[in-house]
This record gives structure tokens, C-alpha cells and sequence, in this order.
């Protein structure tokens, strides 16, 4: 038996005694990744030119459908273009799902995409990430492009739990997309997930049951995840309706558009609530490249920010050597824990530096100014921080 097999075996058993905090595991090093996870906010704007794409689309004179609807057709189709670079891109690149480093209390990660249109009308979009709680583990993120008065922010946080041979995630959280010039904001919720192939050596995200995007226009899309054996017994399926508002959602036969296929790979749109035989092409996903963010070199970057403050680590991950990747891990977090030690004797916590936390129980519809809270009411979805999109 190599060794890598070997120490893999191990893992396995020890996972049978797995306590609910994922950081607690110690996964043999082929199977650690060398990024964070506060990186993983950068997969929510890959395809630029579909999150921006609503501030290019007006109302034609012989539109059937409203202006807002075809935004609303418009986001679903760059939530879905998001899917493959959250939660395939390690196996892409890395040969199979892999365990991101635990992001320390405050860590930062910052970038940006460059304009890559032809008529130059995107400009800039930032990305800034921070770790904003290490128990349990929340980072938070916003993504803005300035030149077309478009943000996305939102936090996310998960539970893990083992069955016989997944591991389940919960996602907590939510993400919300306003398009200022449009004067119309969109409340995101996040699918849950599982991790197969676990006893295979070779892990890979499945989602599963639903998750929903609200519109201030009052049009909901409603998806629903499977993988083999459900609907076209493929992986990474959805299956995606587009309500007139969240109460029409209960009659799929109200549907203004159904969307299907594979979020990993090709989708298909029809109008009404089934897929017709002459659908067109929604999203294909083999032959959309993602762009990636440019970040500066880690000489520019601060203490704080990741690829910086993980170099070493990284560099013992890629390495494969376990000694050298436990040593530094240890430093990083003994220094993080004589952080907290400090300031806990002085009574000095850390501070957040760029998000600030919301506790939405205690405002009012009128005075958020997020309008999560409209959005929420919309979608008739709760609004603490439970699982994320769970029915009120
Ligand atoms: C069982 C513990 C273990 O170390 O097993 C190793 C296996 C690789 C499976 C566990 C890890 O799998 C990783 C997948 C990660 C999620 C991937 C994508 C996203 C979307 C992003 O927007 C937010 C974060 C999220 C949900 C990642 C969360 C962390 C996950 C589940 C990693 C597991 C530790």
C-alpha cells in the first residue's frame, strides 16, 4: 500500500469520530490546498460581462417581456456562470476537491478584473475579502465596479457534518446585487452542499435541494439542484423556474421561464414551465473561460493579506512536505492565538476593517438601507442567520 493511500485510510477512520469543526482534521497533504479560503470569494465574479450585463439591456419596442424580467433572466444566467469556478474549479486544477486553508481573524484578500470588453464600457471591478470571524469560520466579501454603479456583497459561513460516506455543508449567509442605475437590488441565497468520492480519494462537490435569487422587481427564480439519478441522472444538474413573485412559485405550472441542464456545463432556457424541444442555449459553461483576478505581488501585499501571510505554508503544501507544512501552520496560528490572548487581557477585540455586522432583527424594513430586509419579505424567507434560503 503507498503511503499515500495509507495516511488516506487513516483519514477516513478518522473522520468517523469527526466532530463537527472541520479544522480539527487533520487531512494528510495531498489533499490540503494551498489557498485560503477567504480567496473563494473571487468565484462569484468570473464572467464580469454577466454581472454586468443587466445595465445593458433596456426594453425594446417589441419586447414581449418587461425590462425587469429580462434583467431578472439575465442574473440567473451569471449566478449560474459562478457555479463551476465555486465549486469545481479545485478539481480542475488541483485534480479533485481539496481542503482550503482556515482563514485567521481578519485575513484579507484583495483584486481586481481588469476591463477586458471590447468597448471598453466595464471598467474596473474590485474584490475585497476579509476574514471576519474565525469561530465559526465568516468571511465576508464585496465586489464593485464603480463605472456602472454595480456592487455585490454578502458573508458566508458553513456547518459540516459527516454521513456514512459525505460530508455535508450547510452554507449561511447570503449575497445582495445592486444595480444602482437600474434602481434594482437581488437577494442571493447559497445552495447546500455534499462532498462525494471522499472514501475514493478523489472528493467533489455535489448541491443539492434549493436556492433562490428575489428580485426588488418582485420576479423570483427558484433552483433546484441534483446530481446522478435525479432528473437527467447527470452531475451538477439544476433545474431553474423564473416566477412572476415568490407566491406564484407554488404552482411550477405558473413558471414564466424554466432553465436546465448542467451548471458545469450546458443549459438550456425555454418560456413557460417546461423545457420545450426548440430551447435555446442558456449557459455553456465549457465555453465561457473565466477570467481571473489580477492580485498584486506578494512583496506589495500586506501582513494581513493572504498569499502573503500563507506563502510559506503554501509553498510546504506544494512541496508535499507534512513536517515543514505543520511547522508553519503552527506559527501562524500560536501567533494568532497570543493575538487573541492580548486582546482579551487588554479588552481590545479585534476590529473588522472593511464590513461591519448587521443585526437585522432589530431594523425595521424603512430604516435598512441594504434592503435585505424587503427582499427577504419578498422571498418569504427568514431572516436570521440560519441555514441560508430556508422558508420562513
Ligand atoms: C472531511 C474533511 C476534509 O478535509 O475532507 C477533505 C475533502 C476535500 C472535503 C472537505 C472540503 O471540501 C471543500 C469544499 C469547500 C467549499 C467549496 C466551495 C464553497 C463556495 C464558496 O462560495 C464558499 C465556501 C464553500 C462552501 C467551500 C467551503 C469549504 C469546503 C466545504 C471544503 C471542505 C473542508
Amino acid at each position: 500500500m503507498s503511503s499515500t493511500s495509507a495516511t488516506w485510510t487513516s483519514f477516513i477512520k478518522s473522520l468517523a469520530s469527526y466532530n463537527g469543526d472541520l479544522s480539527s482534521l487533520t487531512a494528510p497533504p495531498f489533499i490540503l490546498s494551498p489557498t485560503s479560503l477567504v480567496e473563494y470569494s473571487q468565484y462569484w465574479s468570473e464572467h464580469v460581462d454577466l454581472f454586468l450585463a443587466p445595465n445593458f439591456i433596456q426594453q425594446e419596442p417589441d419586447d414581449i417581456d418587461s425590462v425587469e424580467l429580462k434583467h431578472m433572466v439575465a442574473v440567473l444566467r451569471w449566478f449560474i456562470s459562478t457555479l463551476k469556478s465555486q465549486y469545481c474549479s479545485r478539481a480542475e486544477t488541483l485534480g479533485g476537491e481539496k481542503k482550503p486553508l482556515n482563514p485567521f481573524l481578519g485575513e484579507l484578500f484583495v483584486g481586481r478584473w481588469t476591463d477586458e470588453s471590447p468597448s471598453q464600457s466595464f471598467g474596473e471591478t474590485l474584490l475585497v475579502s476579509e476574514q471576519v470571524s474565525h469561530h465559526p469560520p465568516i468571511t465576508a466579501y464585496a465586489i464593485q465596479n464603480k463605472t456602472n454603479k454595480t456592487t455585490l456583497q454578502g458573508y458566508n459561513g458553513i456547518r459540516a457534518s459527516m454521513s456514512a460516506t459525505s460530508l455535508n455543508v450547510r452554507q449561511y449567509g447570503h449575497a445582495l446585487l445592486d444595480y444602482e442605475n437600474l434602481n434594482e437590488k437581488y437577494l442571493i441565497t447559497l445552495p447546500p452542499l455534499h462532498i462525494e468520492g471522499i472514501l475514493m480519494a478523489a472528493p467533489f462537490v455535489e448541491l443539492e435541494q434549493k436556492s433562490y435569487i428575489q428580485s426588488s422587481a418582485g420576479y423570483v427564480a427558484v433552483i433546484e439542484y441534483s446530481g446522478r439519478g435525479y432528473f437527467s441522472g447527470k452531475s451538477n444538474s439544476f433545474k431553474a423556474r423564473i416566477f412572476k413573485n415568490i407566491r406564484e412559485a407554488e404552482d411550477k405550472t405558473k413558471a414564466l421561464y424554466t432553465v436546465s441542464g448542467q451548471w458545469s456545463g450546458v443549459s438550456s432556457i425555454s418560456r413557460g414551465h417546461t423545457i420545450a424541444s426548440d430551447a435555446q442555449v442558456f449557459f455553456d459553461a465549457n465555453n465561457s473561460k473565466p477570467q481571473h483576478l489580477t492580485v498584486k505581488p506578494i512583496e506589495e501585499q500586506g501582513p494581513l493579506e493572504s498569499r502573503r501571510a500563507w506563502q510559506k505554508v503554501a509553498q510546504a503544501i506544494r512541496a508535499n512536505d507534512y513536517n515543514l507544512i505543520h511547522e508553519e501552520k503552527s506559527k501562524i496560528e500560536n501567533e494568532q492565538r497570543e493575538l487573541r490572548k492580548k486582546e482579551a487581557a487588554d479588552d481590545t477585540p479585534w476590529k473588522q476593517k472593511f464590513f461591519k455586522e448587521i443585526d437585522y432583527t432589530s431594523l425595521t424594513e424603512e430604516d435598512d438601507e441594504t434592503g435585505y430586509i424587503k427582499l427577504a419579505n419578498m422571498a418569504n424567507l427568514s431572516l436570521k442567520n440560519i441555514l441560508s434560503g430556508s422558508i420562513r
